[in-house]
């Protein structure tokens, strides 16, 4: 196969209590793709993640990486297996400097210590968190704290990531060098990446495609151009009053 997809979603479909998060979602991703997701509040998006990440188990249908069907299991199987989430809040272990908690991100890689610091550094220098690598974790300041999530992430070495809202918080000086490293990624690691976003000018820069959802369904899957010419589109999400105002 050619490219081959790296993430296929087929038919999942998550219900709470009645009401329906995500129905008969699918689509796939192909290796090295940036995909961007983007609808209105509840529209599932998280919920998506979720059961890609091993979360949640879906009621319905399959999640695959990599060619093998992953449904169901462990959010720690599968970020060691390539695919790993980071979290719209930021949860690092608060006592412990930004060096340790990206070291901690990627022990179950049998490094040895001297290994594992140096990968660590190596990650917290390239994300920007450099200056502030021996600082205890609760000094960051919000940006600070979005790029740690980051280098957990990308402690992991992942093959895949699962980016929930990176860029919320931040203003727009401290997005571009985010954007700018997750292109890199891409480009020199092929990482795939999928991003939840709502700020659409970074959806636009960013994403090779967009999948929209709305009310648990796929409402469209395109390119940032088709999509944000679509009228269902603009009609369901673009065209209302912005919720996440972009600063
Ligand atoms: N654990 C849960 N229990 C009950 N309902 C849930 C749960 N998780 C999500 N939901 C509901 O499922 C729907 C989809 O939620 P989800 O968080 O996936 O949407 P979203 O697109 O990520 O929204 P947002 O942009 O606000 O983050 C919402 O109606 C939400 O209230």
């Amino acid at each position: 196969m050619a490219s081959m997809s790296i993430v296929k979603v087929a038919g999942v479909g998550k219900s709470f209590r009645g009401l329906h998060a995500l129905s008969d979602v699918e689509f796939e991703v192909a290796e090295g793709e940036i995909l961007g997701i983007i609808g209105p509040n509840g529209a599932g998006k998280t919920t998506l993640f979720n059961i890609v990440a091993g979360a949640l188990k879906p009621d319905a249908g399959q999640v695959a990486f990599a060619g093998r069907d992953v449904t169901g299991h462990t959010p720690d199987r599968i970020a060691r297996a390539g695919m790993v989430r980071t979290f719209q809040l930021m949860r690092p272990f608060a006592s412990m400097s930004v060096l340790d908690n990206v070291g901690l991100a990627a022990q179950h890689r049998r490094f040895s210590r001297r290994k594992l610091r140096e990968h660590a550094l190596d990650v917290v220098e390239r994300v920007g968190l450099g200056p502030w690598a021996h600082r205890v974790s609760t000094e960051l300041p919000t940006a600070g704290l979005k790029r740690l999530e980051l280098a957990r992430a990308l402690a992991m070495r992942p093959k895949v990531l699962l980016l929930d809202e990176v860029l919320a918080g931040l203003v727009p000086a401290e997005r571009e060098p985010v954007l700018d490293l997750l292109a890199l990624l891409r480009e020199q690691e092929g990482v795939t990446v999928l991003f939840i976003e709502h700020i659409m000018a970074a959806v636009m820069r960013l994403a090779d495609r967009v999948l929209v959802l709305d009310q648990g369904r796929v409402l469209a899957l395109g390119s940032p151009e088709e999509v944000t010419s679509d009228a269902r589109v603009i009609d369901a999400y673009l065209g209302e009053e912005p919720t996440h105002a972009d600063a």
